[in-house]
């Protein structure tokens, strides 16, 4: 039987678990900060439960034999990772596959030296998903999510057989990063103002969403993204045509006085056009406004 460890069961991790614990031919262990007793997923189609092995510590781990294991899938935000660090020195074997789940284009980065390269699966996810409270989420489409192609992305996707998100494998990962980042980056204007996806109607508000998209693109395409010219249009449009009261997750982390992921969608923008000589004042002032914001 395939054995999974999940880190960080918040609105992504505790979704992806509740449909991983359905299949029930795959040993599922989630890996939490915050105890709580199931996992209660509000679908578009209704409830789904599920009542996997939730352990609180490494330490646990390691007393009831259940590491190494074949697969890690890290959840938590990029802000988290010297948390999560712990578990992975526990779950973590030479074959052991971790899949590092999150926005951003520096999936790999982040885990460099701790996890070969050729056992890292990069994962990009692109549907609204809540976390109203510890082992409650609510996912407001099954969306998709996308990884590399070849040998390990394969084995990704097979964990999700029989689930109804769309999950697959891409020959053109960065500009599928790159494309989600854009949507992103605009999401920066949500935490700015406090407001869900309707801010998008003021046309002020969507013009610097806009503004964000296009730098976004510049430095994407220097980083050998294939992004079009209309994405800026197409974001607002989405943000537009959503339920106006959707919170993305940098809205809901600054919504809840915890960090922000600023530096892995906003400011990675910033960095990477430096390397290109690409300006991104707009990137570069939300960034430093979100921060003062909420120092
Ligand atoms: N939410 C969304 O709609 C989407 C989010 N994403 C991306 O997915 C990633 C995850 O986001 P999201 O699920 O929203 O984030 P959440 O904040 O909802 O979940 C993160 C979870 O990680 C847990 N955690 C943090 N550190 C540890 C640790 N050391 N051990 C165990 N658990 C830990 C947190 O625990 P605790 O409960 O104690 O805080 C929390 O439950 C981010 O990169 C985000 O940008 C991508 C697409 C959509
Ligand atoms: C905008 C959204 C919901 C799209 O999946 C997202 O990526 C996030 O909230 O971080």
């Amino acid at each position: 039987m395939t054995t999974l460890a999940l880190i960080g069961p918040g609105a992504i991790g505790g979704t992806l678990a509740t449909w991983l614990a359905q299949r029930g031919d795959l040993d599922l262990t989630v890996c939490v900060r915050t105890p709580f007793e199931r996992l209660v997923l509000e679908t578009p189609d209704g409830e789904v439960t599920a009542t996997p092995r939730l352990v609180t510590s490494p330490e646990i781990l390691e007393e009831r034999g259940l590491a190494p294991v074949d697969w890690v899938l890290v959840a938590t935000k990029a802000y988290d990772d010297a948390t999560a660090a712990p578990w992975l020195k526990t779950l973590v074997g030479p074959d052991t596959r971790v899949a590092v789940i999150r926005n951003g284009v520096e999936h790999r980065e982040a885990f460099a030296g701790r996890v070969a390269d050729e056992n890292l699966v990069p994962v990009i996810v692109d549907f609204p998903a809540e976390r109203p409270g510890p082992g409650v989420f609510r996912q407001r489409r099954y969306g998709w999510i996308r990884v590399p192609e070849g040998a390990a992305g394969e084995a990704f996707v097979a964990l999700f057989e029989g689930c109804p998100i769309d999950v697959a494998t891409t020959d053109d990962f960065v500009s599928v990063a790159w494309r989600k980042l854009a949507l992103n980056a605009a999401g920066a204007v949500n935490a700015m103002t406090l407001k869900p996806s309707g801010v998008a109607h003021d046309p002020g508000a969507a013009a610097v969403m806009k503004t964000l998209v296009a730098e976004c693109v510049a430095v994407g395409r220097a980083e050998g993204a294939t992004l079009s010219d209309d994405i800026g249009e197409q974001v607002v449009e989405g943000y537009r045509a959503g339920p106006p009261d959707m919170v993305n997750s940098l809205l809901a982390d600054r919504a809840a006085g915890r960090p922000m992921e600023l530096d892995a969608r906003n400011g990675v923008i910033v960095r990477r056009g430096e390397k290109h000589g690409i300006a991104t004042p707009a990137n570069a002032m939300i960034v430093a406004l979100l921060n003062a914001a909420a120092g």
